[in-house]
């Protein structure tokens, strides 16, 4: 049963050109998440309010936790350490190195503590781009790379199952939700299906989460909305709706991570929808959904 307390709130109105990648950092109460084209990595404190930034040389499009302090961030085509203190960033591994145009989007760390992320070309406007130019790769905890597979138009949402024998990962462009058999041992994936289809008024999907009872959260770009999907039975269990289109990723934080916090972008939009939309680009909190999310996993090397 679904309870209808939902509350809906912009807590940060940042004008993120594309937010993206929000994480919770329980040790500092922080939400992290990045700003693609502003090549810029933020951290909200969400006792004091304030927002602390550090400024890197190319696209940022994901931000991770590490477990020997400090963060992960793809970076461009790197998979770079950044450490909060001297903002300083070191590389860590470089992908895509024959495709120029090429740039990493969605990443987050595996239960083991290995990052994944996926490439894709740069755009030119939201989801226009050059096809099947992006592949998807993990970083180890001994900083060598393993590729998964490559013709990927915009590698997206990625995320596990509670068992950790599932992975989940969207390619935006297919317009589904896939799984893969999962070998947290080997961090090797296999048997790719689709667990659900979006439907037109859906949109885009973008960045995914799953929560406390494995049940995934898909935001949808374009679309104004986080969904709440089944993957064992493919059917849509929940939909949110925010006053913003361009809802680009979510995560799941606060207290006991019963909090979902939400992304989004403002590139796209014309003057008037963003006379509509003057929040586009914050970041927003929801309350009251009834289920919690679960801790992300730190980079282990
Ligand atoms: O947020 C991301 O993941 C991409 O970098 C964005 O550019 C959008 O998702 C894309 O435009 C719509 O698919
Ligand atoms: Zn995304």
């Amino acid at each position: 049963m679904i309870m209808s307390s939902v509350k809906i709130e912009c807590v940060l109105p940042e004008n993120c050109r594309c937010g993206e990648s929000p994480v919770w950092e329980e040790a500092s109460d922080s939400l992290l998440f990045v700003d693609i084209p502003a090549k810029k990595v933020c951290r909200w404190d969400s006792l004091s309010k304030g927002v602390q930034q550090v400024t890197v040389d190319a696209p940022v499009s994901s931000v991770a936790l590490r477990q020997s302090g400090g963060y992960v961030a793809t970076i461009g085509t790197k998979f770079c350490a950044l450490n909060w203190e001297d903002q300083s960033v070191a590389v860590l591994a470089t992908v895509d190195k024959d495709k120029k145009n090429n740039r990493f989007n969605d990443g987050k760390v595996d239960p083991a503590g290995r990052y994944f992320a996926g490439t894709m070309a740069e755009e030119t406007a939201p989801a226009v781009l050059e096809r099947h130019q992006g592949s998807l790769y993990s970083l180890f905890p001994d900083h060598h790379v393993e590729k998964y597979f490559d013709q990927v138009d915009i590698s997206n949402g990625l995320d596990w199952s509670l068992d950790h024998k599932i992975f989940y990962y969207i390619d935006s462009l297919s317009y589904s939700v896939d799984a893969f058999d999962y070998d947290l041992q080997t961090g090797k994936i296999s048997n790719r299906r689709s667990v659900y289809k979006l439907e037109k008024e859906e949109q885009i999907p973008d960045g995914m989460c799953i929560d406390a009872e494995g049940k995934l959260w898909v935001a949808c770009y374009n679309g104004g909305r986080v969904i709440r999907l089944d993957p064992e039975t493919g059917k849509r269990l929940q939909t949110v709706k925010l006053p913003v289109d361009k809802t680009t990723s979510c995560c799941f934080g606060g207290k006991d991570y019963s909090e979902m916090y939400v992304t989004c972008a403002r590139d796209g939009m014309d003057a008037e929808k963003l006379l509509q939309q003057p929040q586009a680009g914050g970041i927003f909190k929801i309350t009251g959904l009834g289920v919690k999310g679960i801790p992300p996993y730190p980079y282990a090397g």
